[in-house]
């Protein structure tokens, strides 16, 4: 897939623009705070409904505006899209597809898949756990919209039995409710998320050896919080109840996936402690082309790949690998300069300047 056109009116520093893009790559150059990661930003808000950097739509809007909307006209194999959102100073959003509004933020997600590489993504490979488990769980949704849904019903049952939990005397009757419930979507959770991980290998293992020129081997291990057989359901209603009392006295549910991580193992020791930087940038540069090909295999046809700001900070033959393996995928870079990017830029390549909320 590929976008033609994206519109802006009213986001951020954009005032109001429409740009038609090139099906290959294209690249935003320009100086720092000219409104470069805001055009991906708004791309990536057309797959989510949310943004990549805050959980506050208000910041989205143009200062002196009320509302901001974002158009994405997308080219598919099958059926072109056009995503139109709304985003109102109150907090609402109304989302329209193909012009027939959605109600429900799981009937977009899925509609148009993006993968982004921007500079935060190093976080991944060395902070905490609740950064690898956005990682799984946005990715996972945007390929399978049952785990979207029950990913929502989990969180929802899970900060109703921390209410219950908050309360002196917790009635533990409700408890008993909602273990079974949180075991039933906790076990479909956990298998999407063992999978997902067993395609990274599958594809990651032989994209790292490639990047590394086989100085390296990647592996990714997914991590519970309790013991898991292959009645995963069970084992978790075993775990919530043994750890009942604990539950009780910290008034946390502290075994579930919202517990759980996974390792990075680079040549067998874990990247969180021992990786260097360049080390955890590979590793998130191979999480983000193993996650391309994922999405290719599931959904037929590659992602628009985003990278905001990053090429910079690779060395040369990571840009190389970069530049040379996005061939057949609509690729949209930011950058400050492109003087080092020249020769292996595709020489279609689409060069957009960007100053102060205006696009040359
Ligand atoms: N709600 C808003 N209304 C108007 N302008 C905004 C709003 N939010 C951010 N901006 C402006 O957008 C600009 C930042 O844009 P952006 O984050 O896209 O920068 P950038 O070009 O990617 O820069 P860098 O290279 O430093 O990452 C700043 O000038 C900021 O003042």
């Amino acid at each position: 897939m590929f976008i033609k056109n994206l519109q802006l009116l009213s986001y951020r520093n954009y005032e109001n623009i429409s740009i038609n893009f090139e099906k290959n790559v294209n690249v935003f150059m320009g100086d720092n705070a000219q409104g470069k990661t805001n055009i991906l930003e708004s791309i990536y808000y057309c797959a989510f409904a949310k943004s990549h950097r805050t959980n506050k739509d208000k910041e989205l809007i143009s200062w002196d505006k009320e509302r901001a909307l974002i158009s994405l006209n997308i080219a598919k194999e099958r059926l072109d899209k056009k995503i139109d959102i709304s985003i109102f100073k109150d907090g609402k959003k109304g989302i329209k597809v193909n012009s027939i509004k959605i109600n429900k933020i799981g009937e977009l997600v899925g509609v148009f898949n993006v993968v982004m590489f921007s500079p935060e993504d190093l976080k991944i490979a060395k902070e905490s756990p609740g950064i690898r488990r956005k990682f799984l769980d946005m990715e996972i949704s945007q390929l399978n919209k049952k785990y979207y849904y029950s990913l929502v019903q989990y969180n929802k049952i899970l900060s109703e039995r921390n209410t219950v939990l908050k309360k002196n005397n917790a009635e533990e009757s409700m408890l008993d409710i909602y273990d079974i419930q949180l075991s039933k979507y906790g076990e479909y959770i956990i298998k999407q998320r063992i999978e997902y991980l067993n395609n990274l290998n599958s594809h990651g293992k032989q994209i790292h050896r490639d990047i590394t020129s086989g100085k390296e081997e990647i592996e990714f291990k997914y991590i519970n919080s309790f013991k898991i057989t292959e009645n995963i359901s069970e084992d978790m209603l075993k775990a919530l109840s043994k750890d009942r009392k604990k539950d009780i006295e910290r008034r946390i549910t502290n075994i579930g996936p919202h517990r759980d991580d996974f390792s990075i193992f680079i040549n067998d020791m874990d990247a969180k402690n021992y990786a260097s930087q360049g080390q955890q940038r590979t590793a998130v540069l191979t999480i983000k082309f193993a996650s391309l090909q994922i999405i290719k295999d599931i959904m037929g046809e590659y992602p628009v790949l985003l990278l905001d700001d990053v090429l910079s900070e690779l060395d040369f033959n990571r840009k190389r690998y970069v530049l040379s393996s996005i061939n057949n995928i609509q690729t949209i870079i930011t950058c400050t300069g492109i003087e080092d990017l020249y020769n292996y830029l595709d020489p279609n390549a689409k060069v957009f300047k960007v100053k102060k909320g205006a696009i040359i």
